[in-house]
């Protein structure tokens, strides 16, 4: 049963409100780490942020806790600017990537450290300490762990007491690197819901940082996606999984992720497409359709997500509203209740989420049904979402 912290009137030493991010800009040498990153976090928000190995997510987790100095750009909480104080004064419970904790301490004292720190002193008693100590171990499921040292703990173990020690502070707001990224399915899956539950009954905001794009949209109530350090959507998990800003975002989102397909539109009188390195195939309904202001030759990159994608015995009759291509199976993995499905389409790989019954064999030739309504389309040199 989760127990929630009140905060202590006598004892209010962290202002919180809502984090804003302003243009922030960090550069290591020629490396553009991160450019122009603006979001905002509100008080009880859970906001990831997702992006590939390299992104800038730890640095900009370290630029929130004044770790690094930006070289542009700024922060506030509560509308006070907030990226001038020194990183004691700042009350951001980071939880490192790195993990960070004392050798010498119990697991117990490790996550009592931030709260019997000079810092903290005299805001909670020993009881309260450990009140808020036994809470998020219960959490997170180290309990009986707790008089243990980190040398004698699984690196999973370890990345939940670094989790732990973050999540027992009262602080301005929750800055946590890959937080869960090293437990094991089942105890993620739990977790993610958990901790959602639980910071979004608080008043400091939560900025998550994750590379998988599944568990940022599990977690968050908004989310930014990140790459090369630019911020490229910020949506709700549901707005960015419907319409994905670009070709880079589409590739990051969804299990599978949105199969993205470059097609050209071959001459000829009828529409027809040309996959990159597959002959020309006639095509008819919407596909057609989205086809035809482009001019013979001209590029297009479709988005095709995984879960509406039908694949049926070639020379099937389609039915109103579907268009189809051919493609030939290349391999089959069956998960239980679904069967993901890999296609070779000329020289490109889609990937089709069908039922698990399907039996699809390698080597099959396959017509790829898709409704017209579904498909998502992104110009061929830019990238950007189209429509
Ligand atoms: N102190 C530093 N000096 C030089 N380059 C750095 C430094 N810190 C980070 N970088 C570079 O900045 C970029 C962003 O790194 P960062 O650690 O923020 O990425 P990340 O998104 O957290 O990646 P990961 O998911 O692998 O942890 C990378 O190219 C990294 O090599």
């Amino acid at each position: 049963m989760l127990t929630l912290f009140r905060r202590e009137p006598a004892l209010q030493m962290a202002d919180t409100g809502m984090l804003a991010i302003d243009g922030l800009g960090k550069r290591f040498g020629k490396l553009q780490a991160l450019q122009d990153v603006s979001l905002s976090v509100r008080e009880g928000e859970v906001f990831a942020i997702t992006g590939p190995s390299g992104a800038g997510k730890t640095t900009l987790a370290r630029l929130i806790s004044g770790l690094e100095r930006p070289d542009a750009g700024g922060l506030t909480l509560g509308g006070r600017p907030f990226g001038t104080l020194p990183a004691q004064a700042r009350r951001v419970a980071h939880m490192f990537e790195s993990y960070a904790l004392y050798p010498t301490l119990t697991v117990a004292q490790n996550v009592a450290s931030p709260l019997a720190a000079p810092a903290s002193a005299g805001r909670w008693t020993a009881a309260q300490q450990r009140q808020r100590v036994d809470e998020v171990l219960a959490l997170t499921e180290i309990a009986h762990l707790r008089d243990r040292l980190p040398s004698q703990l699984s690196g999973g173990q370890k990345q939940r007491v670094a989790l732990c020690r973050a999540l027992a502070q009262d602080p301005s707001v929750f800055v946590l690197d890959e937080p869960i990224g090293h437990l094991d399915a089942k105890l993620r899956h739990l977790l993610r819901g958990e901790i959602r539950r639980r910071q979004s009954q608080l008043r400091p905001g939560t900025l998550w940082l994750t590379p998988d794009g599944i568990e940022a949209m599990a977690v968050s109530h908004r989310m930014a996606v990140l790459i090369g350090g630019r911020i490229q959507q910020i949506g709700t998990p549901d707005e960015v999984f419907a319409r994905p800003a670009n070709v880079q975002v589409a590739r990051l989102i969804g299990d599978p992720a949105m199969n993205v397909l470059s097609v050209a539109l071959a001459q000829g009188t009828s529409p027809s497409l040309a996959p990159d390195g597959g002959a020309p195939q006639a095509v008819s309904g919407a596909l057609a359709q989205r086809l035809a202001p482009m001019a013979r030759g001209g590029r297009l990159v479709l988005g095709l997500r995984p879960g509406d994608l039908a694949l049926r015995p070639p020379g099937t009759a389609l039915l109103e509203g579907e268009d189809s291509f051919a493609a030939q199976v290349y391999a089959v993995e069956p998960l239980g209740k679904h069967r993901i499905v890999t296609l070779s389409v000329g020289s490109q790989r889609l990937r089709a989420k069908v039922a698990a019954d399907a039996g699809w064999q390698a080597q099959q030739p396959v017509q790829v049904v898709v409704r017209g309504e579904r498909l998502l389309s992104f110009d061929a040199d830019s990238g950007v979402l189209q429509g």
